[in-house]
């Protein structure tokens, strides 16, 4: 596990997408996995700095871990922030992203979406691999769209699941914990205070840690990578 940790969201932001070019300087393709929330959507604003991150998107595939079942117009859409924060500031044929359309029939969405990772997909042992998986992490030690009151959906044997968010009621479509942990890589993006104790539980296995779905965050054979801000690793 490799812990990376900065002096701000920004910094978070600026050294990952550095990292990504890096990463993605070979002949692909690559699949890669997008995260909603704050951290994310200031990555994707560096992104669009093309100048700056000379990343070839053609080579390059994009799914997303979770999406909220609402129009990609909504403003809760993961997709619709990736739309104005990223995809169209960037050269990514039309057909390399993978949108979650989970705002009809989440149910019905979330087979359509684990068949199409199948399908995309390179698979190791029957499960799809994605090269890059990117998380968040909610206050509550939520990742992706797998709450601590859902924590069992990590262990579905599908590749996504339609889940509850705890107080809105607000239903997502959700990779499951057999997806994430057959990638080749996970990267979490976490910053803030409010994410301070969660990550201090998770990364120090405190008493109980195993109760917070992003502690089960754990590549078979992939790396684990954690980038936080000060404010986030300020309880390690
Ligand atoms: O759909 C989502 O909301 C994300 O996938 C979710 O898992 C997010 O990563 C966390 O809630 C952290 O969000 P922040 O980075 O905004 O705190």
């Amino acid at each position: 596990m490799e812990l990376n940790i900065y002096d701000t969201k920004i910094s978070v932001a600026r050294h990952f997408a550095d990292y990504l070019v890096n990463k993605m300087k070979g002949a692909g393709p690559y699949h890669i996995a997008l995260s909603g929330g704050s951290t994310p959507r200031i990555l994707f604003e560096e992104l669009s700095h093309t100048e700056k991150y000379d990343i070839e998107w053609k080579k390059v595939n994009l799914y997303w871990g979770d999406e909220r079942c609402v129009p990609p117009s909504d403003q809760e859409s993961n997709f619709g922030m990736t739309e104005d924060y990223l995809l169209r500031n960037i050269q990514i044929p039309r057909g390399n992203i993978h949108r979650i359309k989970g705002e009809n029939d989440p149910e019905q969405e979330a087979k359509r979406y684990g068949n199409l990772l199948d399908r995309e997909l390179p698979e190791a042992d029957g499960v799809p691999v994605f090269d890059l998986v990117i998380l968040g992490m909610g206050e509550d030690g939520h990742t992706a769209s797998i709450f601590p009151h859902e924590i069992g959906l990590w262990d579905s044997d599908r590749n996504c699941e339609v889940a509850i968010h705890p107080e809105s009621g607000q239903k997502r479509v959700t990779i499951t914990g057999r997806v994430i942990n057959q990638s080749r890589e996970v990267a979490f993006l976490v910053t803030g205070a409010g994410k301070a104790d969660k990550v201090a539980s998770i990364l120090e296995k405190q008493k109980g840690y195993r109760q917070y779905p992003a502690a089960l965050v754990d590549p078979v054979d992939g790396k684990l990578s954690w980038y936080l801000d000060k404010e986030a690793a300020s309880a390690l």
